[in-house]
C-alpha cells in the first residue's frame, strides 16, 4: 500500500509540467555547460520541467533577478550568501565549482608579483556582492580595503592593455585565453593562494518558490547536475552544441579551453558535482563577518538546500530496501532451506556412524568375550583365568591378603564320553561348570583349566574357608543328578586340589603346581574328596 502510494505520487510529479526559467550570471559560454546539456539531452523534459535558460549581460545581477522573482533559478556566486546572511531569502542548491575561477588578473610587464602589491594599484572591479573574495582575500592579508583604489570594471580588457589599470577581475577560463590569442603575456593571482577559497557558480533559488514547488526543484536540481555530468563526459559534443546553439561569437578552441580550465575546478573526478559543505559556507560566513560585511553570523539551515521531497526520495530508497530485503529474505530461506536438508543429511550420517560404531563396539566385545570366554562352559577360559590369577596375586601381595586355589577334575570323565557319547560328555561339562558357579561367592573367579578341568580363585579366604568351600562344592557336584538329553541321569563326582598362596615365596606357577599335587593326592585317596597341599 505505502509502495503503491509512492509510486502514484512520484507518477504525478513526473506528470506535472512546471515552467522554470534559469538566470546565468554571464553570456552564454561553457561556464553553464550543464544546464545547456540537461535541455539538449532532454533531462528537464523527463523531470516534467520546461526550461528557459536567460543569459547574463553586464548589468545584469543574476541573484536579484531571483529576488525579483524574474526568474525561478540563477547561477550565482559564492557571494549569494552573503544575500542570505543580510536578510534575504535565497537558497543555495548546489555549488558547480569547487574552486573559483575568480581571480585578479594583470599584465607580466605590470611588476605586480603579489597580492601587496596589488594594494597600491588601480583595480577594475564589477562591484558586486559576487566578487567579494576579491576582495576578502586583502582583508585576510591585512590590508585595508577602504584604500584600495577601485574602479567600475569595463568588463573589457582594453584599460589593462592600454595600461589604464593595473589589475583586471577576470574568469581564469576566459580572459587569460584572449590575452594568450593577442599574445600577451599575464600573471594571475588568485585568491585561493592566500587561503581564500570560495565555492562558484552557485546554483540558487528563492526561498518561497522552492518551498512552493518542492518537487520541480529537486527535480531541476536533479536534472541540472545530470546534465553537468553529461556535459564533463563529453565536451566535444558539448562544445560544438554550446557554439552552434549558444555562443557562436566565440570560438570552438575558447570553449574548448574554457571547458579545460573549468573541469579543473569543478573536480568532478574528486567531488560529486554540486556537493556543497556545511563547513566550508560557515567558514565563507567567517570571511564576510570580518570583512565587517555582516554584523554576526547566523544558522546556514536556510541558506543550505535540503529536499523538501526527501518523503519522495525516501520513497524510493523504501522502494529499493523493500526489493532488496525481499531477494535478502529469498535468499537466507532459499541458504535456510538447503541447510536444513544439509543438516537432516548429516543428522542422518552421524546417526549411521553412531549405530555402526555401536555394531562395531558389540562385535569387539563379542570377540572380546570370544577371545577370554571357553564356549562349552561359559567360565573364563584358562588364559583369562591365569590372567586373573595373577592380578590376585599382586593384590594378595600388596594389601596382604590370603588367596586360595581349587583345581577341580571330574572323576572318570573319560567314562562318560566312552559310555553315553562326547555330546554328554560336553553336557556333564557345561552342567558341572554351572554348578561351580552357583556354589560359589560372587568375588570368587572360576575358569576352565583345560579338558575336565576347572580353576577356582578364592580372594581374601583363609585355609579353613577354602577347605569348606571346596567341600560344599564336592558335595553339591556328588547331590547333583546330571541329566542327559536322552533323560538318564548320571552321579558324577569331582576331586578338588586346595592350595594357599604363600605370600613373598610364591609364584602362580608354585601355586598352580601345590594345587595340581593336592588334586593328585585327592585323587590317589579314593578321588570324591578334597585334599590340601601345603
Ligand atoms: N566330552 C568332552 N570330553 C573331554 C573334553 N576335554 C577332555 N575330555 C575328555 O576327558 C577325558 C579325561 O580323561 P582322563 O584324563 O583319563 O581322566 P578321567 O577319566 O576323568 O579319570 P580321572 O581324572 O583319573 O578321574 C578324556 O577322555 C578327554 O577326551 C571336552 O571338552 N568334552
Amino acid at each position: 500500500m505505502v509502495l503503491l502510494s509512492c509510486c502514484v505520487f512520484v507518477g504525478q510529479a513526473a506528470a506535472q509540467t512546471n515552467t522554470v526559467r534559469l538566470q546565468l550570471r554571464w553570456h552564454h559560454q561553457f561556464q553553464f555547460a550543464g544546464y545547456y546539456m540537461a535541455l539538449e539531452q532532454g533531462y528537464y523534459h523527463s523531470a516534467g520541467l520546461d526550461v528557459q535558460i536567460m543569459p547574463g549581460a553586464p548589468g545584469i545581477a543574476a541573484l536579484d533577478q531571483v529576488l525579483k522573482r524574474e526568474a525561478e533559478f540563477a547561477v550565482s556566486a559564492s557571494g549569494a550568501l552573503l544575500t542570505y546572511l543580510q536578510g534575504q531569502p535565497v537558497v543555495a542548491l548546489a555549488a558547480i565549482m569547487q574552486k573559483s575561477p575568480s581571480v585578479w588578473l594583470v599584465r607580466a610587464d605590470s611588476g605586480i608579483y603579489t597580492l601587496q602589491d596589488l594594494a597600491q594599484k588601480r583595480l577594475e572591479l564589477t562591484l558586486s556582492q559576487e566578487n567579494t573574495e576579491l576582495l576578502a582575500v586583502f582583508a585576510k592579508e591585512g590590508i585595508d580595503i577602504s584604500k584600495l583604489k577601485l574602479s567600475s570594471s569595463s568588463m573589457k580588457l582594453d584599460n589593462l592593455l592600454s595600461g589604464q589599470s593595473d589589475a583586471f577581475n577576470a574568469y581564469l577560463s576566459n580572459e587569460p585565453y584572449l590575452l594568450e590569442q593577442m599574445d600577451v603575456p599575464y600573471r594571475v593571482i588568485q585568491p585561493i593562494e592566500y587561503g581564500v577559497n570560495f565555492y562558484q557558480d552557485i546554483l540558487v533559488g528563492h526561498a518561497d518558490w522552492l518551498a512552493q514547488h518542492p518537487v520541480a526543484a529537486e527535480a531541476f536540481l536533479q536534472a541540472s547536475l545530470r546534465g553537468w555530468r553529461f556535459a564533463l563526459d563529453n565536451i566535444d559534443y558539448t562544445v560544438a552544441h554550446i557554439h552552434q546553439r549558444y555562443a557562436p561569437e566565440k570560438s570552438i578552441a575558447h570553449l574548448q579551453y574554457e571547458a579545460r580550465v573549468l573541469r579543473q575546478l569543478i573536480m568532478p573526478e574528486l567531488v560529486e558535482i554540486g556537493h556543497m559543505n556545511a563547513g566550508r559556507w560557515q567558514q565563507i560566513a567567517a570571511m564576510y563577518l570580518q570583512l565587517g560585511m555582516i554584523d554576526q553570523l547566523k544558522p546556514l539551515d536556510g541558506f543550505i538546500y535540503q529536499s523538501a521531497t526527501e518523503a519522495v526520495v525516501d520513497y524510493r530508497l523504501l522502494l529499493k530496501s523493500v526489493l532488496l530485503m525481499l531477494l535478502l529474505m529469498s535468499l537466507l530461506s532459499f541458504f535456510t532451506l538447503r541447510y536444513r536438508r544439509l543438516a537432516r543429511a548429516l543428522q542422518a550420517e552421524i546417526a549411521r556412524h553412531a549405530q555402526t560404531e555401536q555394531q562395531l563396539i558389540e562385535r569387539n566385545q563379542e570377540l572380546l568375550q570370544l577371545a577370554s570366554t571357553d564356549i562349552l562352559t561359559g567360565l573364563a577360559n584358562r588364559r583369562v583365568i591365569m590372567q586373573q590369577a595373577q592380578a590376585e596375586i599382586r593384590r594378595a601381595n600388596r594389601y596382604q591378603k590370603n588367596l586360595a586355589v581349587l583345581m577341580l577334575d571330574i572323576d572318570h570323565f573319560k567314562k562318560i564320553n566312552d559310555q553315553h557319547g562326547h555330546a554328554a560328555g560336553d553336557k556333564v561339562l557345561a552342567e558341572f561348570a554351572a554348578l561351580c558357579l552357583r556354589n560359589i561367592r560372587d568375588t570368587d573367579l572360576a575358569g576352565r583349566y583345560g579338558g575336565e578341568e576347572f580353576f577356582i580363585l578364592l580372594p581374601e579366604v583363609d585355609l579353613q574357608t577354602a577347605i569348606l568351600s571346596a567341600e560344599r562344592l564336592r558335595l553339591a557336584v556328588a547331590e547333583h543328578p546330571f541329566t542327559l538329553s536322552c533323560g538318564e541321569q548320571l552321579q558324577v563326582t569331582c576331586s578338588i586340589g586346595i592350595a594357599m598362596y604363600l605370600p613373598q615365596q610364591d609364584n602362580l606357577d608354585k601355586l598352580l603346581l601345590r594345587a595340581d599335587q593336592a588334586l593328585y593326592q585327592a585323587k590317589h585317596l579314593g578321588r570324591n574328596r578334597c585334599a590340601v597341599m601345603y
